[in-house]
């Protein structure tokens, strides 16, 4: 007799294979694979200058990739421009925040929403019918009513905390509606009590949109209790990949950091 039990494997949606990027005669990124679960919230981390944005950038269009591949969904990504990376539905937030301090909150976002295409980028700039315009600002408010903001639409973006900048900015990388969203250490600079919403923050936006999460992190406790899984980067390589607690324990993630002290 044969009892089959069958248990829900989540799809893989990232497949990173063999990435590397060489600045001259550094490997910032040095032959590194990978795969992301749909659903997943999957750390990055590692010591500075371990390559951790250098990946991010590769699997954002940002930076070319000097070999290997990454497919989301079976489609490959590398060597697309980030437009293009943000209409296969990747969005990302950087670690320097890259808002338009001196406009709205409200428009910050609006603008976000146009950039899922070059038309829509012009369109952004340019206007949009009254229809298309008055969507887009629905949108807006709704956006920012998640990220807990709507109240301060009207302000100017630069007179924000970082906490708040870092909502900001996460509202509108929701906003060109993706399926995988990279975030580049969302809790840097902020205060105590922010970091200590970011956990629930973070995993609320998962869930509402359906989410599948990569995300940058120094802040080890915050990495700790908010990923399913972690990999970490030293010297570009990826040393250990795992659940939160086999991570930490691993003699080898130990000493990278200690070594980086
Ligand atoms: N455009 C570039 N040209 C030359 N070297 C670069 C470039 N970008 C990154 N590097 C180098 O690649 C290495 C990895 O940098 P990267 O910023 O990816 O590390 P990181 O892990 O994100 O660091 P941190 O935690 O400090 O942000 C570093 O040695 C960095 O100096």
């Amino acid at each position: 007799m044969t009892a089959t039990l069958t248990r829900a494997v989540p799809k893989t949606v990232l497949e990173a294979r063999n990435m590397t990027r060489r600045f001259g005669g550094l490997i910032a990124v040095n032959d590194v694979s990978f795969d992301v679960r749909e659903g997943e919230i999957f750390g990055l981390i590692g010591p500075n200058g371990a390559g951790k944005t250098t990946l991010f950038n590769l699997m954002t269009g940002l930076t070319p990739p000097s070999s290997g591949t990454l497919t989301y969904e079976g489609r490959p990504v590398l060597g697309l421009a980030p437009h293009k990376v943000a209409a296969l539905g990747m969005s990302r937030t950087f670690q320097n925040i890259r808002l338009f301090k001196a406009l709205s909150a409200l428009e910050n976002v609006k603008i976000a929403q146009h950039t899922r295409t070059h038309a829509g980028l012009w369109r952004g700039i340019f206007g949009a019918n009254r229809a298309e315009e008055a969507q887009v600002e629905r949108r807006a408010w709704e956006l920012l009513d998640l990220v807990g903001l709507s109240d301060r639409a009207g302000e100017e973006a630069g007179n924000f905390s970082y906490g708040d900048q870092r909502r900001l900015e996460i509202a509108r990388a929701l906003a060109t509606e993706p399926r995988v969203l990279l975030l580049d250490e969302p809790a840097a600079g902020m205060n105590t009590s922010e970091k200590g919403g970011l956990t629930a923050f973070i995993r609320e936006v998962r869930d509402r949109f359906d989410l599948t999460v990569m995300v940058i992190e120094h802040h080890v406790p915050l990495v700790m209790n908010l990923c399913d899984r972690v990999a970490v980067l030293n010297f570009g390589q990826l040393i250990a990949m795992g659940d939160p607690a086999s991570v930490q324990r691993d003699p080898k993630v130990i000493e990278a950091y200690l070594g980086g002290e």
